[in-house]
C-alpha cells in the first residue's frame, strides 16, 4: 500500500484514562477459573491497571496441554468489566472467536503471533471485525518478517479498522538464547519508522520467558519510545496452568512499574537541545566521511572487477578476504570497538563488493 495508514491515536481508543507512558495492559496468560480471574483483576485494578488481558483460547505448541477454558470464560471477563469497571481484552484466532468475544462486550482484541504468521487467519479475523469500533492489536509474527507484520495491519485497515496497535513479543529461535524469544529490537524500530503513528506495546513476558528479565526488557522498551506494555500477571504464578515461569503477581508488577525510568524523546530544555545538536553535527561530518570512503572503495572494487573479467579471475578471493577480516578485527580489539559490529559491517561491505563485481562480470 502506498498511502500511509491513517491510524487513530490511542487517546481515541476509550481504553486508557491515564494517557502517560507506559499504557498498561495486564492479566493472566489464561483465564483458568472465575475466582483466579476475579482475584487477579481486583488486585490489578487496586494497583491502577485499567485494562485486563486474559487468554480464553490458547494456541499451544503441542497437544494435550491446557488449551484455555473456551467460551465459558467470557462471562467471567464480562463480569469483571461490570463489577470492577475494567476494560477487558482477549486473543482471537478466527472468526468464531471474534463473534464470541464481541458478544461478551470485549473492549479490545489482539491477534497472536502464530496467527499473524498466517495471512488466511488474519484476513478471516479482519473480515469478521468489519464495522466494529474497538482497538485491534497485532503481535509480531513468530518469524522475524516485518512485511508479514505490516501486511496484517494493512488487511485490518482495508476492512475499515483504524484503531490499530502493535505488540512486540519477540521472535522464535532454534538456538537457546538468554530470552525465550529473541527481541530483535531493530524490527519494531523499523515498524515505527514505516508506520509512524502506530501505537507500540512491548510484551516482556513473552520475550523473556522468565519473570526475572521483565524489568530490564520493560525498561529497554520505554527507552526505545514504546507507548505501552502488556504484561502477564497472575495471583499465584507458580500454580498457573500456562506460562508459569513468566507470570508475576500484581504486586510484583507494581514494583516493576515503580522502578521504571521514563525518559522523554526530546530534551526538555534549550541547553540540552544545544549540546545534542552540536554532537549531532559532528556525527553528520563523520557520516559524510564514511559515505566518501564507501564511494571511493566501491570505485576500486569496480576497477578490480573489470580487470578480473578481462583476465578470467574469480570474483571471490578467500585468502584476501580472510586477511582483511583478520586485520580489521585486530584493529577493533586495539580500539576497543565491538568486534561483532566490525565483523557485521565488513561482511556487508564485502557482500556488496561481490554483488557489484558479479554485475560487472555479467555486463
Ligand atoms: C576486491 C576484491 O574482490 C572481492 C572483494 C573484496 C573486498 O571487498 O575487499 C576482497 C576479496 C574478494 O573476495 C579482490 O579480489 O581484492
Amino acid at each position: 500500500m502506498t498511502k500511509p495508514l491513517e491510524i487513530q491515536s490511542y487517546s481515541e481508543w476509550n481504553l486508557f484514562t491515564r494517557q502517560e507512558r507506559p499504557l498498561m495492559i495486564a492479566g493472566p496468560c489464561s483465564a483458568e477459573s472465575e475466582e483466579q480471574l476475579f482475584n487477579t483483576a481486583t488486585q490489578l485494578k487496586n494497583n491502577g491497571i485499567e485494562v485486563l488481558r486474559a487468554g480464553i483460547w490458547k494456541p499451544r505448541t503441542r497437544p494435550n496441554c491446557f488449551e484455555g477454558v473456551g467460551v465459558k470464560g467470557l462471562p467471567w471477563l464480562q463480569n469483571i468489566q461490570k463489577e470492577l469497571g475494567m476494560k477487558i481484552s482477549t486473543e482471537v484466532a478466527n472468526a468464531h472467536h471474534v463473534e464470541a468475544a464481541l458478544k461478551y462486550g470485549m473492549n479490545m482484541v489482539w491477534i497472536g503471533a502464530r496467527s499473524t504468521a498466517n495471512p488466511f487467519a488474519v484476513q478471516e479475523i479482519a473480515e469478521s471485525l468489519k464495522g466494529v469500533d474497538i482497538p485491534v492489536l497485532v503481535k509480531n509474527p513468530v518469524n522475524p518478517d516485518i512485511e508479514l507484520w505490516i501486511g496484517a495491519f494493512e488487511r485490518l485497515y482495508l476492512c475499515g479498522i483504524t484503531k490499530l496497535g502493535a505488540i512486540h513479543r519477540g521472535f522464535s529461535s532454534y538456538n537457546s538464547t538468554r530470552y525465550r524469544n529473541m527481541p530483535q529490537w531493530q524490527i519494531p524500530i523499523e515498524l515505527k519508522r514505516r508506520i509512524k503513528n502506530l501505537p507500540l506495546f512491548c510484551d516482556p513476558s513473552h520475550i523473556s520467558g522468565h519473570r526475572e528479565y521483565i524489568q530490564e526488557i520493560s525498561q529497554k522498551a520505554m527507552d526505545l519510545g514504546f507507548d505501552g506494555l502488556i504484561i502477564e500477571s497472575h495471583v499465584n504464578p507458580d500454580c498457573a496452568l500456562s506460562d508459569a515461569l513468566q507470570q508475576i503477581t500484581p504486586d510484583q508488577l507494581n514494583q516493576i512499574l515503580a522502578h521504571l525510568i521514563i525518559r522523554e524523546e526530546h530534551p526538555n530544555n534549550s541547553n540540552n537541545t544545544l549540546i545534542i545538536e552540536e554532537l549531532r553535527e559532528k556525527i553528520d561530518t563523520l557520516d559524510n566521511t564514511i559515505m566518501e570512503v564507501l564511494t571511493n572503495r566501491m570505485k576500486i572494487i569496480e576497477e578490480i572487477g573489470t580487470y578480473k573479467k578481462q583476465n578470467n579471475i574469480t570474483i571471490l578471493q578467500p585468502d584476501r578476504w580472510e586477511k582483511i577480516l583478520t586485520r580489521v578485527l585486530e584493529e577493533a580489539r586495539k580500539n576497543n570497538l565491538s568486534e561483532e559490529l566490525v565483523e557485521r559491517v565488513f561482511k556487508a561491505i564485502h557482500q556488496a563488493s561481490i554483488d557489484r563485481q558479479t554485475d560487472i562480470m555479467n555486463e
